[in-house]
């Protein structure tokens, strides 16, 4: 059973040896037991204090110690952006099959789309994953940004420098930019992943919601302190500016035996969000149910917003109660954990699939769920069993050749807005 700290941002501490962590310094002439600090910073050293993010490590050999890395020459299929093409087309997906030979959570990944830029660091890329095979002495690090990991199918186990994780489907995880992890599984395992290039995920702030609601900080949680001390060979597989790049270390690299800091991985149950809604009239601007939010540099205007569709009452009088149609300046990936989701009752957006709805182009419910919005009889109802999600962003998701040339990809997904009955005006 794995250990974990609570809450968002804090400094936290943890020793998995007795005395390992440094007291009121944090780089002693000596570091007890010969452990060497280290710094691990993902804000500049000058941002201001309550963004500024920073941990020290007290491991058994510095990063240093390793030799050069080379171009993996490689099957991967994670690219990066730059990505060239933007379409205003809408997409539909169908879940990753199940890989048939053996592929680990870095072989099963594959992107999506994405916008922005690593270079510049702004926007975001979108992967999937499906796999059936733990990372053996094989460890990663994405140099380009922060993973958000949102398994479907399969516990991850994930294994980092700073702890390890469970994180099962309904859970979310984060890994912060440059981390090294490996992922186990225990089970043939598919999900989705954001990786952020743009500033760190933080809480959305409450404005009149006030002090409590939607994820509350006390629900995240950190892993405590844990180290192999292993002397065999492991990979190290980093993305590097959209490369990928290895080289082998002679130690397991999870030597990390006490650290301190705020910036750290983290898991989260989507089960304990505190859902937001309308008891009156009119259905919310899903924003109001953001988990996490990267701001981009334009107040108010994110970089990334990652928001779900937990289950809920639905009680708003006189509504049109699913997600009503819309036009929206931001971009829109989405997917499905578990169950239907309001808008697509129509069918065709299944767990595991996906969508893409980008900058100012039309979508929203479906012919079958407007139908059956404009004729239910409005009592109180729950939506259960579901969760849905989406990434959304300022700037528009450009799918890759894979997402355009998938089997996956659905040829149809227009015909669901179909056979809307005109409007009949008075004479
Ligand atoms: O497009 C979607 O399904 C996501 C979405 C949900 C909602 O309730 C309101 C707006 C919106 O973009
Ligand atoms: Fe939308």
């Amino acid at each position: 059973m794995n250990q974990y700290q609570t809450g968002f941002g804090n400094e936290f501490q943890t020793e998995a040896v007795k005395g390992a962590l440094p007291v009121g310094r944090n780089s002693p002439q000596k570091p007890a037991f010969g452990l060497y600090a280290e710094q691990f910073s993902t804000s500049a050293f000058t941002m201001a204090r309550a963004e500024n993010k920073r941990s020290w490590f007290y491991r058994m050999r510095p990063t240093t110690a390793h030799g050069a890395f080379e171009p993996l020459d490689t099957m991967l299929r994670v690219s990066s952006a730059p990505f060239p093409d933007a379409s205003p087309n809408r997409y539909r997906w169908d879940p990753l099959p199940m890989p048939e030979a053996a592929t680990d959570w870095l072989e099963g990944l594959v992107t999506y789309g994405g916008n922005g830029d690593v270079g510049t660091g702004a926007g975001i890329a979108v992967h999937m994953y499906a796999a059936n095979r733990s990372m053996e002495r094989r460890v990663f690090q994405s140099s380009d940004g922060e993973l958000l990991i949102v398994p479907q199918l399969g516990t991850l186990h994930i294994d980092t420098e700073m702890g390890r994780m469970d994180v099962p489907p309904g859970h979310i995880a984060v890994i912060p930019r440059g981390l090294r992890f490996a992922v186990r599984l225990s089970e043939p395992s598919r999900g989705y992943v954001c990786e952020n290039y743009g500033s760190p995920f933080r809480l959305p702030d409450l404005g009149p919601i006030g002090a409590n609601g939607l994820a509350n900080p006390r629900d995240f949680e950190t892993p405590v302190a844990w180290f192999e001390d292993v002397d065999r060979d492991f990979e190290w597989v980093q993305k590097f500016q959209g490369k990928f790049w290895r080289t082998v270390l002679d130690h397991s690299p999870f030597d990390v035996v006490a650290w301190h800091g705020n910036t750290v991985p983290y898991r989260y149950d989507l089960a304990r969000f505190n859902t937001i809604g309308s008891v009156s009239f009119d259905h919310p601007d899903p924003s109001i149910f953001t988990v996490l939010t990267s701001p981009s540099e334009t107040a108010g205007t994110a970089n990334c917003d990652f928001v779900i569709f937990p289950p809920r009452w639905m009680v708003a009088e006189d509504t049109f109660r699913p997600p009503w149609f819309h036009r929206n300046v931001m971009s829109e990936f989405m997917g499905l954990v578990q169950g239907v989701y309001d808008a697509k009752e129509g069918g065709g957006f299944v767990p595991g699939g996906a969508s893409l709805h980008n900058q100012m182009n039309g979508h929203g419910p479906d012919a079958e769920s407007t139908r059956r919005a404009m004729q239910t009889a409005l009592r109180p109802q729950k939506i259960a069993d579901t969760m849905a999600f989406m990434f959304e962003s300022r700037w528009v998701i450009r799918p890759t050749p894979f997402a355009l040339t998938s089997p996956t990809l659905q040829d149809d997904y227009d015909t669901c807005w179909k056979g809307f009955r005109k409007a009949q005006l008075p004479r």
